[in-house]
């Protein structure tokens, strides 16, 4: 099976112009067929305060009531997406930005409302990837720069965390390629003290990160991209890596899920 690697930057990445001008050099010039998944949470949080509404975030996913989805729209889908793009042209990578609305590339459902009411916040669902569609972008030479923002096909907006739209990406397209599912951030792999970038823990697997999570080793916004992780190895992706923004052409860099 032909490779593909699916590759997601966090915040911390780009929101930092000297970060994001390095990684969009450095994965512009990967050989073969790639996608990037971006997130973006910070800017957003950040517009929102200056707009004078509070970002509310449980269990690191946003709460996203109708004033907070046009911001995570203008901010995901519009500012962040497009300067991803140009970038990326700039680098010879002939990238296209997308939404999931975009193209039917990704079609969710509204999180149904239990103990939180998450607002517009999109849930996967086992048909939500046109994987169809996104392999004629990337036999055409295209590389896919997705945002966080995907849609129920009913004319409503919804925001979805930028990890899960990499992890069912991955899923989604297991079956037509052999899929690297590299999550970027800015620290160098999954650690055994966040305040030691040297206690990288080179492999994990489920009982591993259960037990680090009880003992609080594993927190916040770890905790759904493990989870995201473990559940794209579960269903079919060859290879899933954790690992620092600098380090993406590094083969023994970060923490490998297994
Ligand atoms: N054991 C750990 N190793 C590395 N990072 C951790 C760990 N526990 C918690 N974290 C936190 O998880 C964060 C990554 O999640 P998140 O902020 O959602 O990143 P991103 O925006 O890249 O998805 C790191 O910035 C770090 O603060
Ligand atoms: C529903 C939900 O939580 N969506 C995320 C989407 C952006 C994201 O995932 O950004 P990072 O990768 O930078 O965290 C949010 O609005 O924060």
């Amino acid at each position: 099976m032909e490779k593909l690697n699916i590759v997601k930057i966090g915040g911390n990445i780009v929101e930092n112009e000297t970060a994001l001008s390095a990684f969009t050099n450095v994965f512009a010039n990967l050989k073969g067929k790639k996608i990037l998944v971006h997130g973006g949470g910070k800017i957003a949080s950040k517009l929102a305060s200056d707009l004078g509404i509070e970002a509310k975030m449980v269990n690191g996913r946003r709460i996203t009531d109708l004033e907070t989805l046009k911001i995570v729209t203008m901010v995901y889908a519009g500012l962040t997406n497009k300067s991803i793009v140009a970038l990326l042209q700039a680098n010879h990578c002939d990238a296209i930005g997308l939404s999931g609305a975009d193209g039917n590339t990704i079609r969710t459902i509204k999180r149904p409302v239990k103990e939180i009411d998450y607002g517009f916040a999109g849930d996967m669902t086992p048909t939500s990837i046109h994987n169809k569609r996104i392999q004629s972008l990337l036999e055409l030479g295209l590389c896919p720069v997705f945002s966080a923002i995907t849609h129920n096909g009913e004319g409503q907006l919804l925001n979805t965390n930028a990890d899960t739209i990499a992890s069912a990406l991955a899923v989604g397209l297991a079956s037509n390629y052999d899929i690297s599912l590299i999550y970027c951030f800015e620290k160098r792999g999954v650690l055994k003290d966040i305040e030691d970038e040297g206690s990288v823990i080179t492999q994990i697997n489920r009982t591993h990160y259960s037990m680090l999570k009880e003992q609080g080793i594993i927190a916040d916004g770890m905790i759904p991209k493990l989870d995201n992780a473990f559940d794209a190895i579960s269903k079919g992706v060859k290879k899933v890596i954790i690992k620092h923004a600098n380090d993406l052409t590094d083969e023994q860099a970060g923490t490998t899920i297994f």
